[in-house]
C-alpha cells in the first residue's frame, strides 16, 4: 500500500532536467526526520529476516538509506559508483542509457561468495541502472541478490521492472 506520509512529502519538479520529465525529488523525504524514519522502518521490515550481509548503495541518492539500514540490519555498506571515483581495483559494468553509454563499478574486494546482497537506489525509472548493478554484483557470485527502491515509477510507460533476471527479488516503498 502506498504510504501517504511519503507521497505527501515527495516533491515533483516538472520538466527537469529536461522537458517532459517529472523529476521526483527524494531530497524532500531525506530532509524530514519522520519520512527518514518511515523509510528506514519499512525497509527494515522487508529485509530483517533475509540474512543481508551487505547493502550496495547506488550513487548518489542510493547512498543515503543504504547506510541507515545497514546499521539497523547489522550489515556492511558497499558503494556502487560512476567510473573513476573509487581508488582501488574495481569490477565494472557498462549499460545503455537514453543517450549513449554509462558505466558503474564496485571495488574488486568488496563482495564475497558468502554475502547476501541488498542493492538499493532511490528510484526505479527505466531500470537500466539497477539491471546493470545486478549484473555487476552477480560477477562476485554472492549467495543471493535483492533489489529495493524508495520510489517506483509505474505510470510513465517505462516498464522498469521488465528485464531483470527472475532470481532477483524486487521491492519498492511507493509506486507512482
Ligand atoms: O531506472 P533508471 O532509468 O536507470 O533511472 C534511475 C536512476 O537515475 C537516477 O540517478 P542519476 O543517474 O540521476 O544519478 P544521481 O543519483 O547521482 O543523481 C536515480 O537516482 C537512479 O539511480
Ligand atoms: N523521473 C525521475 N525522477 C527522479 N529521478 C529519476 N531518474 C530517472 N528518472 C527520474
Amino acid at each position: 500500500m502506498n504510504n501517504k506520509l511519503l507521497l505527501d512529502n515527495l516533491r515533483c519538479i516538472p520538466d527537469w532536467p529536461k522537458k517532459g520529465v517529472n523529476f521526483r525529488d527524494v531530497t524532500t523525504l531525506f530532509k524530514n526526520n519522520d519520512c527518514l524514519q518511515e523509510i528506514c522502518d519499512e525497509m527494515y521490515e522487508l529485509y530483517k529476516d533475509k540474512g543481508i550481509t551487505k547493502i550496495v548503495g547506488i550513487e548518489s541518492r542510493g547512498f543515503v538509506m543504504s547506510s541507515a539500514l545497514a546499521l539497523r540490519l547489522g550489515a556492511g555498506v558497499v558503494l556502487c559508483r560512476k567510473p573513476g571515483k573509487l581508488p582501488c581495483d574495481t569490477v565494472q559494468e557498462s549499460y545503455a542509457k537514453e543517450y549513449g553509454k554509462d558505466t558503474i563499478e564496485i571495488h574488486k574486494d568488496a563482495i564475497g561468495e558468502d554475502d547476501v546482497i541488498l542493492l538499493h537506489d532511490d528510484l526505479l525509472a527505466t531500470g537500466g541502472t539497477m539491471k546493470a548493478a545486478c549484473n555487476l554484483v552477480k560477477k562476485f557470485h554472492p549467495k543471493k541478490v535483492y533489489a529495493n527502491f524508495i520510489i517506483e515509477l509505474v505510470n510513465e510507460g517505462l516498464n522498469g521492472r521488465e528485464g531483470f533476471d527472475e532470481d532477483i527479488e524486487i521491492t519498492s516503498l511507493i509506486k507512482i
